[in-house]
């Protein structure tokens, strides 16, 4: 049987809920072996950010090309990058060892309050990552600040967001939901440049949603490093986090982390 990689290229959430740690999770569940390369190390907890130390440019560069040069990912996603050095660096990295099936998910504040991309870091992210990207995943802020739009709120305000953002060159668009009114569906729009797909689920009832923007864009990096199409591994992947979010764990003061094991209960394998 193949062994299929995925990379996550992202910062360390002490708490365990999302970032790196959450990608790993992941990528074990859904049996694709993982890699990382760590960003920074942010001192969180269900109730917030405390601190962020950043990894320096030549560790970041380093740690990418140990991973690039002998085991060779199939699939590479990016979260929490920081700063505008670390994503000029990446990019080249990128396009050095001309890494594919690239997801991004420009992580840029925490759930609990707490900065994780610094505003003159999103021009850089526009130039050097997107063009290189087979996916971006902005949640509705994020959206709306890739897009340059005064709002995005609704799902008309999402499919304007989704055409703006695939003009800056990235191949597919995936706005995700979570934040629209919580009397709506969790809607996420998916868009290849001609044709909006609907990627939908109930929304379930609960406060313990850290980490779910991470976990369901390292289910979808784990999905094509499997070979998956996109549609079909975001379909899977939405599949993956409905159930991480539906047994979604209260431990902690604050907001708790999604279960990366919910899709094994669902299928009553404990
Ligand atoms: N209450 C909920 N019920 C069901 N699905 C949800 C809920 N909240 C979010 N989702 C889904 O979880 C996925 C992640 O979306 P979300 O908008 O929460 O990302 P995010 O804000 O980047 O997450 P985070 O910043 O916490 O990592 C999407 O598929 C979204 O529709
Ligand atoms: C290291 C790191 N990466 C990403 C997030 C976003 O997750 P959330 O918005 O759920 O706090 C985070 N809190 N920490």
């Amino acid at each position: 049987m193949s062994l299929f990689k995925a990379l996550t290229i992202a910062g360390s959430d002490s708490g365990g809920g999302a970032g790196i740690q959450a990608d790993l999770k992941t990528f074990q569940e859904l049996d694709v072996y993982g890699m990382s390369v760590i960003t920074a190390i942010t001192a969180q907890n269900t109730l917030g950010v405390h601190a962020v130390y950043p990894q320096t440019v030549e560790s970041v560069v380093a740690q990418l090309k140990a991973v690039a040069e002998d085991l060779k990912p199939e699939a590479v996603k990016t979260g929490m990058l920081f700063s505008k050095e670390i994503i000029q660096a990446v990019a080249e990295q990128i396009e050095n060892y001309q890494l594919k099936n690239l997801v991004i998910d420009p992580v840029m504040i925490a759930k609990g309050g707490g900065q994780l991309l610094k505003d003159d870091a999103i021009d850089a992210l526009c130039e050097y990552l997107l063009p290189k990207a087979t996916l971006i995943t902005p949640n509705l802020p994020e959206a709306m600040r890739i897009a340059d739009m005064k709002k995005v709120e609704t799902i008309t305000d999402m499919k304007k967001a989704a055409k703006r953002i695939y003009h800056l060159g990235v191949k597919h668009v995936l706005i995700k939901g979570g934040h629209l009114s919580s009397d709506q569906k969790a809607i996420d729009l998916l868009y290849d440049g001609s044709t909006y797909y609907s990627v939908s689920s109930d929304r379930i009832d609960t406060k313990h949603t850290h980490g779910t923007g991470c976990t369901y864009s390292a289910a979808i990096t784990a999905e094509l490093a499997k070979g998956n199409e996109l549609y079909k591994a975001v379909n899977k992947a939405k599949h993956f986090i409905t159930c991480a979010i539906r047994h979604s764990l209260a431990i902690g003061n604050g907001i708790g982390p999604t279960n990366h094991r919910g899709h094994r209960i669902e299928n009553k394998e404990g």
